[in-house]
């Protein structure tokens, strides 16, 4: 199958046979997934390209922090992965049923005002070091994200850290969210309200935002997002230590809120985000922790 990389000055384009993807160095964001020409990545048309904002759709990238906190008020919401440039390592895998590239980003690539107020959670308010490797590695009928991150201090802290996955869908009102039957989730919507998900199928008629802690998948209960439209494949998500999944739709008020979203946009998204977000991850001095996603179809 014919593989190829090209890059510019904002993005590296994969592609395999007919399957491509692109990722903007910023936020280190995959931005596009395209199987035979058909997107499986929502991207909104408002989105903001230039590197002045995290991007609103496709995969950013969420770390130090999922959401806000008290403890760490100058961070803004999500952290500083996804609005931060990372540097191009190039290609690490190129063979006709894989193409893998890397990127990078350490302390010196980071505004230290934000390094700053990370450390504010910080026993003895210290600065983590960290070192974090991205590969984002494309086969011909799925997209992996691969995060390593490193402590390369001398002290262990605490981060969280989320693949805030945008997934484009033929119609929201005919889409189901599989795999989270039986699982405890925080519901962002009802104030922190905690529950435990009775459906099979999660269906999308409203407003929604939970965090779903821990989940375990089995071949029979496997992460999906399913559509009822015809043509449209079913999406899997495979994890590897992102225990907890969120999933998020804005509905039409918070749609209306956000500049960088269009109104009617809701219809045509869903996110399925896997994170270790519901606790902190605390890494020890020297050590690194991995995770990875991969979307199948
Ligand atoms: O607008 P942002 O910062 O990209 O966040 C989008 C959404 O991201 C989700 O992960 C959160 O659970 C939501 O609460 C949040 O609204």
């Amino acid at each position: 199958m014919p593989v190829d990389t090209t890059t510019s000055p904002d993005k590296v384009v994969l592609s395999i046979g007919t399957t491509s993807a692109e990722i903007y160095y910023y936020g280190a964001t995959v931005t596009s997934w395209k199987l035979n020409g058909d997107e499986r990545l929502f991207v909104s048309k408002s989105a903001v390209l230039d590197g002045t904002k995290a991007i609103r759709g496709g995969i950013p990238l969420v770390f130090p922090q999922f959401g806000k906190s008290d403890h760490t008020p100058k961070l803004p919401q999500h952290g500083f992965a996804r609005t931060t440039r990372w540097r191009w390592l190039g290609v690490s895998a190129d063979t006709a049923s894989e193409i893998s590239v890397r990127f990078a980003l350490g302390n010196a690539d980071v505004d230290p005002a934000l390094l700053e107020a990370w450390a504010e959670a910080q026993p003895g308010k210290v600065v983590p070091a960290f070192q974090a490797t991205y590969t984002v590695a494309l086969g011909p009928t799925t997209l992996k994200s691969h995060l390593a991150i490193q402590n390369t201090g001398t002290a262990p802290w605490d981060f969280t850290a989320l693949l805030h996955t945008y997934l484009a869908v033929g119609a929201i009102g005919d889409v189901s969210v599989t795999g989270l039957q039986g699982v405890r989730y925080v519901d962002k919507v009802a104030d922190g309200a905690e529950a435990t998900e009775t459906r099979e199928s999660i269906t999308v008629d409203g407003e929604v935002d939970r965090v779903y802690v821990d989940v375990k998948t089995s071949p029979s209960t496997r992460l999906a997002v399913v559509e009822k439209t015809p043509g449209r494949p079913t999406v899997s998500v495979h994890r590897s230590a992102l225990p907890d999944v969120v999933v998020w739709n804005p509905w039409t008020e918070k749609a209306r809120a956000m500049g960088d979203f269009d109104d009617d946009e809701y219809r045509t998204m869903i996110c399925v985000e896997a994170g270790h977000v519901a606790t902190p991850y605390t890494l020890p001095a020297g050590e690194t922790w991995t995770a990875s996603q991969t979307l199948a179809v």
